[in-house]
């Protein structure tokens, strides 16, 4: 599609092309961070989307299982090695996000890239390394994460499956004992793997030490059968993600070599021995890293949803508003834009505290380096949180976007049921989100409770900070605004401890009394988190460097962001007091008039978001806006409409409609 030929847009789009007030191109750089990754996206995004080994023959939906599996895997295959033909040496890891929807549905390969790959990197020492990262990254192996087990997912220390040392032969004996601990889930374990990292209970010398990593052969590498003593298979279909082969695996008393035990952190000595790592959650690691790498996804996401709805919106004409008068632009009705635009403010604020995280993690990383661990808990806290909320926000703001397309957003050539489908696994994966919220609260009040020793955990100072709790601003500047989540936060916290303390205080055993209050607890990590987000949204636009127009939408979009999210709370800014009835009065009338300042803009900040049509996959929101057309030429492809009269007619409907007669 030629953007600059007008003549083939839809004319609603080119009106609300023309009302752009700001420098798309550095908002787009912005999106990327900065011109170089900007390029970066578009070189190989142009690599892929001109390759026609990446077409389907016939849209996915039509696919029998087992063809969406082939045609995903041939796809990724190809990806794969498009990549690795290119002379500049791309980093798969490092341009994960401009490959978003190249694959449908998930693809076989995701969990080799995301996870093993990573898992060999942070857990495995340098001679183990040296052994299988190289062929892992040159595709000759392929691996997953296999913990989860028929039993357990969330109870990583509750795992059945055993690693038993065997000195006199020097080997890991693994076993399955019971249908519970079958490994269910992991991604590309029912055919592509054929190798695994298995997440087992480490047995030696008598003594269990927990869950640990483990390297695992499970076929063959010439036939790619499935080595005896393992049992493999795909789980069945999905919601979603049912281009990938998620499966199960079982081991009758497998035996591995004790160096295939991942050890950077903990060992196990050739006489059983075992050596404690410096952090008894460094075994974790794998999925702290995926958890960083799941926020920035999720924007991403969030990105493709708001592109559909938005162009969709613009160019959608329904009902009325003056009566008599033409229908308006649905987008125009202020409801609509309540629908669509926060989640654009809610990609950006998601983009920023990805980016925040990262930075946190790659100094963490390094201060590990140095055996330091001291802000590993922070790293656990923050991750948790960010990736909880980010796929919560980013699976209700895709489902709302979905919403805001009418039926036709329930069409798969939309692609927002897919979309959809492809993000709310987040919520579960990589560490359940309730889970994970109530390990943030965990931190919280530890945190709360050793206000006053230096910990150097910058997300959690705040808590020491009591005299903000009798202050409510009067001011509504952006950071006034971020000063009232911190103080809905701090009093949630101060609230949950109170309440833990009191039914302790009366006899309840800690852990009951935790339970009791899990809800006020869920509620004190979302309002911190919140806050993190809120303040890294306003401090990244504040010092963005950027011209007037485009700092202008940013501001917009950030204060959007903070209102919308206090009148989804007002309760809890109301009850801490940072907040009056009427704050939040004033506050309600000024969101509706930022969405109809950033009303006129939001075509054109979509735009910003530079997603390719043949990537965002979707009839309504191609960048043409030729819904219409687009609609109808898809319905044609169903198989259904091959013949006018379906051989279905003459079996079941024609007996029934003449059995009467
Ligand atoms: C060039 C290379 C670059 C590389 C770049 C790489 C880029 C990567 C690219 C990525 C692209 C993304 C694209 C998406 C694709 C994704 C596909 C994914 C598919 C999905 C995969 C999966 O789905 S895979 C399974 C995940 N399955 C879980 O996620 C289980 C959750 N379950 C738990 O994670 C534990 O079960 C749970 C609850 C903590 C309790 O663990 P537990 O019982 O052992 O611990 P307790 O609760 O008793 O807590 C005791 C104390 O440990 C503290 N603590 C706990 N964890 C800690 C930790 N990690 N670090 C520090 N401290 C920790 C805690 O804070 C307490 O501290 P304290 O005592 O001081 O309070
Ligand atoms: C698409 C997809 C891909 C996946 N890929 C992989 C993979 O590659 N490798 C892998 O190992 N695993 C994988 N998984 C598994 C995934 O990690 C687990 O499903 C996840 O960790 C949740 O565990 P669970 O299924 O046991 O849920 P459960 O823990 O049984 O959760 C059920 C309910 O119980 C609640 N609950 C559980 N514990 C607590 C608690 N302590 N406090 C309060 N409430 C609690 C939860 O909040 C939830 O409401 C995948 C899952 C999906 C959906």
């Amino acid at each position: 599609m030629d953007k600059n030929n007008e003549r083939e847009c839809n004319e609603d789009l080119i009106r609300e092309r023309r009302k752009c007030n700001f420098n798309i191109e550095e908002l787009t750089n912005i999106v990327d961070g900065g011109k170089a990754r900007t390029a970066r996206r578009r070189e190989i995004q142009r690599l892929l989307i001109n390759d026609p080994e990446f077409l389907d023959e016939i849209p996915q939906d039509y696919m029998s299982h087992e063809d969406r599996y082939s045609n995903e895997l041939r796809k990724s295959a190809h990806l794969m090695q498009k990549l690795a033909d290119q002379e500049s040496g791309h980093d798969i890891h490092q341009d994960i996000g401009a490959l978003t929807g190249i694959l449908k549905d998930g693809n076989p390969l995701m969990v080799h890239l995301s996870m093993f790959i990573p898992a060999i990197l942070g857990q495995a020492n340098s001679e183990q390394q040296e052994k299988w990262l190289g062929r892992s990254l040159r595709n000759e192996i392929i691996g997953t994460y296999a913990q989860t087990e028929l039993g357990h997912g969330t109870f990583v220390r509750g795992l059945e499956t055993r690693a038993t040392y065997d000195p006199t032969v020097e080997e890991f004996v693994l076993h399955t004992p019971t249908i519970t601990a079958t490994k269910w889930w992991p991604g590309g374990l029912g055919k592509t793997c054929n190798y695994c990292v298995v997440m087992a209970q480490l047995y030696t010398q008598g003594r269990c030490y927990g869950p640990h990593p483990f390297i695992v052969q499970l076929r063959d590498e010439e036939t790619h059968r499935s080595l005896p003593g393992i049992t493999l298979g795909e789980i069945g279909p999905r919601l979603g993600l049912n281009s990938n082969d998620n499966g199960f695996l079982k081991f009758e008393n497998h035996r591995i070599p004790r160096t295939n035990m991942l050890m950077k952190h903990s060992q196990v000595l050739k006489d059983g021995t075992y050596v404690k790592p410096l952090h008894n959650k460094l075994s974790y690691g794998t999925m702290m890293l995926v958890r960083v790498g799941i926020v920035g996804a999720c924007s991403r996401s969030l990105q493709y949803a708001v592109t559909i709805a938005t162009r969709y919106s613009a160019v959608r004409h329904q009902s009325e508003i003056v009566p008599g008068q033409p229908e308006p632009q649905i987008l125009d009705y202020q409801t609509q834009q309540y629908k669509v635009i926060p989640q654009i403010a809610s990609v950006f604020a998601l983009i920023f505290s990805a980016r925040s995280l990262s930075k946190i993690q790659s100094s963490v990383t390094a201060k590990l380096k140095d055996g330091n661990t001291d802000l590993l808990p922070e790293l656990h806290s923050l991750s948790s949180g960010l990736k909880a909320l980010s796929s919560s926000d980013a699976s209700w703001g895709v489902e709302v976007c979905r919403l805001a397309c009418g039926g036709h957003g329930y069409l798969a050539s939309s692609n927002l049921p897919r979309t959809y489908t492809g993000t709310t696994c987040a919520i579960t994966y990589e560490g359940e989100n309730t889970v994970l919220l109530l390990q943030v609260a965990r931190y919280l009040i530890k945190s709360y409770r050793s206000i006053g020793k230096e910990t150097g955990a910058s997300s959690v100072s705040y808590l020491a900070d009591q005299t903000s709790l009798a202050s409510s601003s009067s001011s509504f500047s952006n950071k006034a605004l971020v000063q009232a989540f911190k103080l809905s936060a701090l009093s949630l916290v101060a609230e949950a401890e109170a309440r833990l303390q009191k039914l302790c205080d009366m006899g309840q055993e800690f852990y009951h009394a935790w339970n009791y209050c899990s809800v006020l607890l869920l509620k004190c990590a979302e309002a911190h988190t919140r806050y993190y987000i809120c303040e890294k949204y306003e401090q990244t636009v504040d010092s963005l460097k950027a011209s007037e127009g485009v700092k202008n939408v940013l501001q917009s979009l950030c204060r959007l962001y903070l209102i919308y999210h206090i009148t989804l709370t007002h309760g809890d800014f109301l009850k801490c007091g940072a907040l009056t009835p009427r704050n939040i009065a004033v506050l309600e009338g000024e969101m509706c008039d930022l969405l109809a300042v950033l009303r006129p803009q939001a075509v054109s900040i979509v735009d910003a978001f530079d997603i390719p049509d043949e990537l965002l996959g979707s009839t309504l929101g191609c960048w043409d806006g030729n819904v219409y057309q687009r609609l109808y030429d898809e319905a044609l492809k169903s198989p259904l409409n091959k013949t006018d009269v379906p051989d279905a007619y003459y079996k079941y409907l024609l007996p029934l409609m003449k059995s009467s007669l």
